[in-house]
């Protein structure tokens, strides 16, 4: 098999993408390229089968392992101990040093919904946490501020992009290769020896999976590659996010795949949310409210993360909380009001048995370890609660018609504005921004997008009257154009403009494309380093 890096090569990008590190992405393309596609297939498949009114169940081919109560996963590994703050984020340079310093126990160094998958992003997000590990990354910034690593520092846990991402900046055999592939396997590479010698190891967050086979893909990967580098098996510890509606009626077959190498399950709220849409959108008892209406109380949430909890606990697995939105703001009251929801939200997970949660911000650590403290007190987790209490059906895990709330027109006027303004963001190069004081990402724009979609697609009717149409939506979409654009010359326009082209494609058609980033990124991001504006 021969490859091609057709990405430019910037300063000391040749330090990440050596001959070694280039030919193992090879042997893992290899090896695994083709069960990736298949994995694809059976997605596509599944969805299909939802399309013509079929609901996902627990399987009764795995009832077995479900039954079993003898296993458990690995205990828990070096830094994995007490993860009662993980703080999540992109890994540009700035990001990287704060996240570490930022007092969390670990820190989620995100290449999928917080990273725009640029070619300099996913190279030189690589060159940092090597740069960060040998502790070479301090810098002063244009401003003149000093930023440096302390002593006390989070522990790595790496999120690779997703099975649907491909990296046109790396070919083999003339095909892009696969960006899950690409950003475990150069990081696996050169980080894993560090992170071993640093008394940790190399610990992933294992994103958007769809089922238990995907895990078992996800775990014959860890075996091959720690055969290949020599490390021992049951080195690589995954936490994998438990953020698909399919997924959640395989949460013990994903631990149990995993097992040798899971390090437990995570609620990733936003991303489920939108797998509900995208799966069941187009049936009238799926539609749901205003996006700030469906909150980790209602029923088909609550069922979730109550069946996730127990589910951990009494495999021995930890049950990590999920992102509050909400982000501190330089206004008081707002940020009163924004401490106050992150303040609920990860006590009402401390209560039910999470062992730690996600902030996306440093400004929240301390809220977040507050009431998890308030909890485990001088224990690292809460894994010995086993929450027998807990009983959740298919029933319940599908309840969305219960979910209290309306659509408005503000509602929808906002997801309009966040999905065209997170999208042009993406273009742009940042994969994370604050919008209107909430934190967005991949996640939430996709739930943004197919709102917009779901409301359209059943003509919706606003509380505030009349009711969703498509001159409405594109009447909206180009008042708030106008409002981005205004002000913007040249390739700055432009991307707005691409963005609300990307907006329309995926949220005016008839079909809901599974996701925006696997179009937008093909058509519009080139491996090149700078967004190429000349597509479309
Ligand atoms: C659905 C999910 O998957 S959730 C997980 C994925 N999403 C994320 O990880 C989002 C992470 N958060 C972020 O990217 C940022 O907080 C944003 C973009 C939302 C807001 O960032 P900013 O606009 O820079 O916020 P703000 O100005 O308040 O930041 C203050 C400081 O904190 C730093 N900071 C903010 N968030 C983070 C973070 N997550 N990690 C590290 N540093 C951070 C900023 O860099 C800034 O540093 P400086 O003072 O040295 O310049
Ligand atoms: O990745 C997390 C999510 O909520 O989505
Ligand atoms: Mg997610």
């Amino acid at each position: 098999m021969r490859y091609e890096v057709i990405g430019p090569m910037a300063e000391r990008f040749d330090e990440v993408l050596t001959p070694e590190a280039l030919d193992f992405l090879v042997a893992l393309d290899s090896e695994f390229a083709a069960r990736r596609v298949a994995l694809l297939d059976t997605r596509r498949a599944r969805r299909d089968r939802y399309a013509t009114g079929q609901l996902p169940d627990f399987l009764p081919e795995t009832a077995g392992i479900r039954a079993d109560p003898t296993w458990r996963v690995a205990p828990p590994a070096p830094g994995l101990v007490d993860r009662r703050v993980e703080i999540t984020g992109p890994t540009d340079r700035k990001m990287t040093v704060n996240a570490l310093n930022s007092g969390a126990k670990v820190w989620l160094a995100d290449f999928e919904d917080a990273t725009a998958p640029t070619w300099h992003n996913v190279i030189s997000g690589q060159l940092n946490l090597i740069d960060a590990l040998d502790r070479r990354i301090d810098f002063t910034d244009p401003r003149g501020k000093r930023y440096a690593l302390g002593e006390e520092l989070a522990t790595i846990v790496v999120r690779p992009r997703g099975w649907h991402l491909v990296e046109k900046g790396i070919a083999v055999d003339g095909r892009p290769i696969s960006a899950s592939l690409v950003d475990f396997g150069l990081y696996l590479f050169h980080c894993a020896r560090r992170q071993l010698d640093a008394g940790a190891g190399p610990y992933f967050y294992l994103p958007k999976l769809e089922g238990h086979r995907e895990a078992r893909l996800w775990n014959d990967i860890f075996v091959f590659a720690q055969r290949y580098l020599g490390l021992p098996q049951g080195t690589i510890r995954a936490t994998t996010l438990i953020e698909t509606i399919t997924a959640a009626f395989e949460m013990e077959e994903i631990l149990y795949e995993l097992r040798e190498h899971s390090a437990g399950l995570n609620a990733g709220r936003w991303d489920y949310i939108f797998s509900v849409i995208k799966n069941f959108g187009q049936w009238p008892d799926f539609v749901l409210p205003d996006r700030s209406e469906v909150t980790m109380t209602v029923p088909f949430m609550r069922a979730y993360t109550e069946l996730l909890v127990s589910t951990c606990h009494r495999r021995g697995a930890h049950a990590i909380g999920g992102m509050a939105a909400f982000i501190p703001s330089r206004d008081p009251e707002v940020n009163e009001v924004a401490l106050g929801r992150v303040r609920a939200d990860k006590r009402r997970e401390a209560g039910d048995g999470f062992d730690g949660s996600w902030v996306a911000h440093p400004g929240l650590v301390d809220t977040c370890r507050a009431e998890f403290d308030a909890v485990l007190g001088e224990r690292p987790n809460q894994l010995a609660r086993l929450r027998d209490d807990v009983s959740v059906t298919a029933a319940d895990l599908l309840a969305v018609d219960k979910t209290p709330g309306q659509v408005t027109a503000a509602g929808l006027r906002s997801n309009i504005a966040v999905a065209l303004r997170y999208v042009d963001a993406w273009l742009g190069g940042t994969g994370a921004v604050a919008l209107w004081n909430l934190m967005e990402d991949a996640a939430t724009a996709e739930i943004a997008r197919c709102q917009v979609w779901q409301w359209l697609h059943h003509g919706t009717p606003l509380a505030d009257g009349g009711c969703v149409t498509e001159d409405l939506v594109r009447s909206i979409l180009a008042a708030e154009l106008t409002a981005l654009t205004t002000g913007r010359e040249g390739t700055e326009r432009d991307r707005a403009e691409q963005a609300a082209r990307i907006v329309e494609d995926t949220a005016l058609g008839e079909d809901l494309p599974a996701f925006f980033t696997t179009g937008a990124y093909a058509r519009y991001l080139r491996p090149n380093r700078k967004p190429d504006l000349s597509a479309g």
